[in-house]
């Protein structure tokens, strides 16, 4: 690639970055892989400064303003800091410094792991919040600074008169904990760090909600007119004195050796901070000096932040297991030495693919490096190639199904290999069965994962209609079943014989037919026999059912298999029709289209898509011209804006969607 399309493509990367990291608080890399990156850039750039671009995420700070809240700009910019993981670009840093004076003192500072904030005080009293947005400009979001109750509304002491105070906004870890751990019983999306989940929080619309999220507030500067102090030191000294709350954790360093002291320190003690910090910040004590040097377009050449390495635990690769889902994918998992990660013991890391393994070249018995990036589950990043023995080979993706031996096949334009024997490969068929009983297929409570595999060993569940024929006798026998829990599957399967159609073609685990497409399909088609006998055209012509899903409904019931055993679920007596008026129960919604983005906190994605169709409405998938309602939860992201950008969509809240069908 020639030198000007790698820097094209450079900042088209780190520009969706920034989008992802800043406007959806969704990381999709580590920010040690993005300052990679960026490093690159900037050589690149300064290496052929005839490329220059005042718009490029090296010379910009990199937020933005979101414009769900009010748009202020800022009376003094708000800039980034510039970075490195490496302690000798600080010391060389210091060096420069002290070339351009002979008196010189630092203040080094924990880094806080957040959002950062200007907060206007008048006369002593707070008056306005705004975020940093791309600097220039922020959000406007005073209501919900509010609600951090270690921020003072009214000053104390000989405060002057005007001034801004900058802070950032962090969550505690216990606090973020919680928190995830309430969404994971509710079934949400879990949220990948703190950092992110603070930035979230100060973006949700109602401040109320806010208020629950227990944010704090760690000032760091004041940017005024005529404030008249003269030192960092001393403005952190009085910001206490006005009824800030500042950590006692920053120093005044005169040596570089104090300063690394402090880094060493504080990359090992942060584990025991209950809030996170990314790095520390050493700035210059000296406000004249500090003017004197003043700052590039992005960041002030009087500080710098040391960033620590997001953890990276090195350990054995010990092995691969092939996993077979119920679709026949088969996808890669690492089986590794325990280690201990950010907090966790790691046995298990992803390795999604073989394009993957491949570009990894991660061989059974690498030294591997694990991360814990912008996703939950942990992932190979790098083999540590110098411990490497010589004797060990490439991997050889597997060829054939771990489980049932059949060959394997990739299909152009596929990542993931497939086990192609449907009918008597034991992950598959157990994996069918299991997805048939789960909550938004069938809902049959009392038959988990566990005992659908125990049915199934025992010869008496090979495909789901063998559920309908299990009689309390065949199962009493088993292991660990007392007359109790027997009675209460045998009454869960019975009632799951009412469960609606749209349900059941759901259950049925057709490739690509997921919740959303077995309604469609259903309402469209209204029964089963007319839907095993639709073309392609007919199922194209439903509204979101591409190509695709054509394709793979046909192939479905073009399946002999299949088609006996939809016979033997009529015959227990399934619903294999929509029965008439049983979802609608009002039509205060008729005409009307509906679209959820962002993370919903009244109700689920399925649930409020539910309501509308109760009540008459209609649920689209995108934003368009179609689209009246935009039903926008916390974190929405380019659906709420394009619907914005449009003009002609009605953007509701949830309790403003509630209220429209309660009224
Ligand atoms: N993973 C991703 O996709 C992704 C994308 C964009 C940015 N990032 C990360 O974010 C970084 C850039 O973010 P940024 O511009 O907010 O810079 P930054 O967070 O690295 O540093 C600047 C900020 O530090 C904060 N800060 C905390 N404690 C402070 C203190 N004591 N004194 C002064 N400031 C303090 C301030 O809010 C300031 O704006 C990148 O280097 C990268 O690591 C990651
Ligand atoms: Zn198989």
């Amino acid at each position: 690639m020639d030198i000007h399309d790698r820097i094209l493509a450079l900042r088209e990367e780190l520009n969706q970055h920034n989008y992802n990291y800043y406007v959806l608080d969704r990381p999709t890399i580590s920010d040690f892989e993005f300052d990679l990156k960026l490093k690159e850039l900037q050589k690149l750039e300064t290496e052929h400064p005839e490329y220059f671009d005042a718009n490029s995420p090296t010379v910009r700070v990199g937020g933005m303003v979101t414009k769900n809240f009010p748009t202020v700009t800022h009376e003094f910019r708000m800039y980034s800091l510039d970075n490195s993981y490496s302690i000798e670009d600080i010391e060389l840093w210091i060096e420069r410094i002290r070339k351009s004076f002979e008196n010189v003192a630092f203040v080094c500072e924990l880094k806080y792991d957040g959002a950062s904030i200007s907060i206007l005080y008048e006369n002593g009293e707070l008056t306005q919040a705004v975020t940093r947005g791309d600097g220039t400009a922020g959000d406007e979001i005073t209501n919900n600074i509010r609600t951090i109750s270690s921020l003072p509304l009214k000053l104390k002491g000989d405060y002057p008169p005007k001034f801004y105070m900058r802070g950032e906004i962090t969550i505690p870890i216990a606090q973020f904990n919680a928190i995830n751990e309430e969404r994971k019983n509710k079934g949400l999306m879990l949220y990948a760090n703190p950092r992110n989940t603070a930035s979230g929080s100060l973006k949700l619309q109602d401040s109320s909600e806010v208020a629950k999220r227990g944010l704090q507030c760690f000032p760091y500067a004041f940017v005024g007119k005529q404030l008249n102090f003269k030192t960092q030191w001393e403005m952190l000294e009085k910001a206490k004195e006005f009824g800030f709350k500042i950590p006692n954790t920053s120093k005044l360093c005169k040596t570089l050796d104090e300063i690394i002291q402090f880094i060493d320190y504080w990359e090992v003690e942060r584990k025991k901070l209950p809030f996170e910090i990314d790095g520390i910040v050493i700035k210059l004590n000296d406000f004249a000096q500090q003017e004197e040097l003043g700052n590039t377009a992005k960041s002030p050449r009087w500080a710098t932040a040391y960033k620590f390495k997001a953890e990276v635990a090195e350990t054995k690769l010990l092995s691969i297991d092939y996993q077979v889902g119920r679709t026949g994918a088969v996808t890669p998992v690492a089986n590794l030495e325990p280690v201990l990660l950010a907090g966790t013991v790691v046995k298990r890391a992803s390795l999604h693919n073989e394009d993957i393994i491949r570009k990894l070249d991660v061989r059974i018995g690498d030294m591997v490096y694990v991360e814990k990036g912008g996703e939950i589950i942990p992932k190979i990043i790098g083999v540590n190639t110098d411990v490497r023995d010589p004797e060990i080979q490439a991997i050889t993706y597997i060829t054939h199904c771990p489980s049932c031996g059949t060959e394997l096949v990739r299909q152009a334009g596929e990542a993931l290999h497939y086990c192609p024997n449907e009918t008597s490969c034991q992950p598959q068929i157990i994996g069918r069965l299991e997805h048939f009983v789960s909550r938004k297929a069938m809902d049959i409570e009392s038959i988990g994962s566990e005992t659908a595999i125990l049915l199934h060993q025992a010869g008496l569940v090979n495909d789901v209609a063998d559920f309908y024929s299990l009689t309390k006798d065949q199962i009493l026998p088993l292991d660990r079943m007392a007359d109790k829990s027997v009675q209460n599957i045998i009454d869960s399967i019975e009632k799951s014989k009412q469960q609606s159609f749209d349900r059941l073609l759901y259950a049925l685990g057709i490739r690509h037919v997921g919740v959303t497409v077995a309604k469609k399909l259903a309402k469209h088609f209204k029964d089963i026999d007319r839907l095993k006998l639709a073309t392609i055209d007919e199922l194209t012509s439903v509204e979101d059912i591409g190509e695709k899903i054509a394709l793979s409904v046909q192939a479905y019931f073009a399946n002999p298999a299949h088609l006996a055993m939809i016979e033997r679920l009529r015959t227990a007596g399934l619903q294999l029709a929509l029965v008439e008026n049983q979802v609608q129960v009002s039509t205060k919604l008729a005409g009307k289209t509906f679209l959820f983005t962002g993370s919903l906190q009244r109700f689920t994605r399925d649930e409020a898509q539910e309501m509308v169709e109760q009540f008459g409405g209609k649920n689209v998938s995108g934003v368009s011209k179609n689209l009246n309602y935009l039903v926008a939860g916390e974190k929405a992201g380019s659906k709420l804006k394009k619907a914005q950008d449009l003009g002609t969509v009605e953007i509701l809240t949830e309790e403003e969607f509630l209220k429209m069908i309660n009224d």
